[in-house]
């Protein structure tokens, strides 16, 4: 076999506080994660929402030391990585590409085309998939395939998402087990799985896959773990005036408060290091909602970072995709139609004069009065000079 490589695919996040502005205007920029009518509209509000988000955002990066370990965590991880790929006979060059934040998908795609790279296994650090996260870096990778005539020649394999896979299940539950054991009565915990929540309308309209995903996966942690608790699923992070996924963490927690749950531990199952979700909405913003619900034992697993178990499984995911190569970037982008469509599409069938003209066009002028609220209401257009 020839030169092997790796790209592990990752959100990004700002190194330090003066990047959280274009970090965030670069997410929101996003269509995967704005969903807009019209595409003239998506940069300028971005900028908008971005400069509307940044103070706060920087208030909550600077509670976790003025950046976010996102960076060096997966560097961590590649390495440990390349580590244990050599221990099973396979030499491979680890890649990090972040979507919105250094180092971008798009270094990694130009360094793997200087280092002739021929086989390459393109990993997201997510282990359920999401339009929102595995699904916009895959978008992006097929256009990079569509433009750059020198990636042609690469032979690639894509792992959709993985939150199956033996090993990660095993590094889960030993994580969970180890914290239970900080507890007096390790069985009467209640176990607590917190996934980053999505809007609703990207798993009811546009077919994402994420919520049953997450669900299935919260089931084979629980079976793994092979203990008596009781435990229950909440979603995390809500941003914006739409309804997400429910139940939402926050109110989860204040009922098993008011059930009279003392002794809880937190369980973050969408993502695989430690990042601002983690180490300040949940170690600060919700341990104090729960503290002030009367849970008074709140603790948090760790995510699996460089955990030996779970750098193993990703080993174990690579070698065995080498061997079957399965997914191209246009079928995972779609995970084999079992995403019908993306959410934009969704919206230009809005523009035809198929039998749903009456639902798209009363659904954009909803969301064309809402924009108009959010901009008139804080003064957008006073600030790009339309009103005085
Ligand atoms: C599987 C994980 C994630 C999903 C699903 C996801 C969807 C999603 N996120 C936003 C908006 C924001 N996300 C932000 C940060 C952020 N998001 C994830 C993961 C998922 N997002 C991570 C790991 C991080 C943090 C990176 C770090 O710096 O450590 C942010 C910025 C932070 C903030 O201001 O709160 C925003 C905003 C949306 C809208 C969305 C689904 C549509
Ligand atoms: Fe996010
Ligand atoms: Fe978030």
């Amino acid at each position: 076999m020839g030169r092997v490589g790796v790209l592990l695919l990752n959100l990004g996040g700002p190194d330090k506080l003066e990047d959280v502005g274009p970090f965030l205007y670069n997410l929101f920029s996003d269509p995967e994660i704005i969903r807009l009518p019209f595409r003239w509209l998506q940069k300028p509000l971005a900028w908008f929402i971005a400069s509307r988000r940044t103070r706060t955002s920087q208030e909550n990066y600077k509670q976790i030391g003025g950046g976010s370990p996102l960076r060096r965590i997966t560097e961590a991880q590649g390495e440990a990585l390349k580590e244990q790929l050599s221990h099973l006979g396979q030499e491979a060059n680890i890649y990090v590409g972040m979507r919105y934040w250094n180092p971008y998908t798009e270094e990694a795609i130009a360094q793997i085309t200087q280092d002739n790279i021929e086989h390459l296994v393109i990993l997201p650090l997510y282990p359920q998939f999401s339009i929102s996260t595995s699904g916009s870096s895959f978008r992006l990778l097929e256009k990079l395939w569509q433009e750059d005539p020198k990636l042609q020649p690469i032979d690639y394999t894509v792992i959709p998402s993985w939150y199956k896979e033996p090993g990660y299940l095993q590094a889960m539950a030993e994580l969970i087990a180890q914290e239970l054991e900080q507890f007096p009565n390790p069985d009467e915990v209640h176990i607590f799985f917190s996934a980053h929540g999505v809007p609703k309308s990207y798993v009811e309209e546009a077919g994402d896959p994420y919520q049953q995903e997450i669900e299935e996966c919260t089931a084979l942690i629980m079976q793994t773990l092979n203990r008596p608790n009781v435990h229950t699923l909440a979603y995390q992070s809500r941003v914006g005036p739409v309804e997400w996924l429910q139940p939402y963490t926050e109110d989860a927690l204040k009922e098993l408060g008011a059930k009279g749950v003392k002794d809880l531990v937190v369980v973050p199952i969408s993502f695989v290091s430690e990042h601002i979700e983690t180490l300040q909405e949940i170690d600060i913003e919700y341990r104090e909602v729960a503290e002030e619900a009367g849970i008074h034992n709140f603790r948090r697993v760790p995510a699996p970072n460089t955990h030996p178990v779970f750098i193993n499984a990703l080993a174990d995911l690579v070698i065995n995709a080498l061997k079957n190569p399965s997914f191209k970037l246009s079928q995972a982008a779609q995970m084999k139609k079992r995403v019908k469509m993306y959410p934009q599409e969704r919206w230009e069938w809005g523009l035809t004069t198929s039998a749903e003209v009456w639902n798209g066009r009363i659904a954009m002028l909803g969301f064309i009065a809402l924009i108009i609220e959010l901009i008139t209401g804080h003064g957008f257009l006073h600030m790009i000079g339309l009103l005085q």
